[in-house]
């Protein structure tokens, strides 16, 4: 498969490791950056990483920064990306399973290396179960708002 990952400072080694686990496990790895530890702004990543994942270029995308919080929420401005913030193994095969999330993201100042690597293995290799789910997924992709009311003050 191939696969984007992103981060920022807080979690650039983590990207590190995770990147090179995607290698590993036989996938293409795309990585965004940033190439360095050195202070960055998330979503400027996480932007980047959304584009690369709704336009096709990648099939499944991993963000990372401290919390998970800032680029998750930055990948989801983009309306063809369904980004969720999981840090334990369950919530992250709902994330395919419920939620056909194709973007899975993290906080390295939350959880380990080995929980990170097990939600990411998790989140991989679980599909999206449809059904009753199919329907609200779609309206993920339809919003009742106006982009202007989406505006936030
Ligand atoms: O976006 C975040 C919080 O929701 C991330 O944890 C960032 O990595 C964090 O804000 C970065 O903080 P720093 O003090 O600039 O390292």
């Amino acid at each position: 498969m191939k696969i984007a990952i992103a981060s920022d400072h807080a979690a650039f080694d983590l990207k590190t490791q995770l990147a090179q686990d995607l290698a590993d496990w036989g996938h293409e790895v795309i990585d965004l950056g940033p190439d360095s530890a050195e202070r960055v702004d998330y979503p400027d990543y996480g932007y980047r990483l959304a584009d690369c994942v709704a336009s096709g270029r990648a099939q499944r995308g991993v963000v990372l920064c401290g919390s998970g919080i800032g680029i998750s929420i930055a990948v989801n401005r983009h309306p063809g990306a369904r980004c969720a913030l999981v840090n334990d193994p369950y919530s992250a095969a709902l994330a395919r399973e419920h939620n056909d999330a194709n973007v899975i993201a993290m906080g390295a100042r939350l959880i380990g290396p080995d929980m990170a690597r097990t939600c990411l293995q998790t989140f991989l290799v679980a599909e999206f179960s449809g059904g009753r789910h199919q329907q609200r997924v779609e309206k993920l992709s339809n919003p009742p708002f106006s982009s202007h009311s989406q505006e936030i003050a």
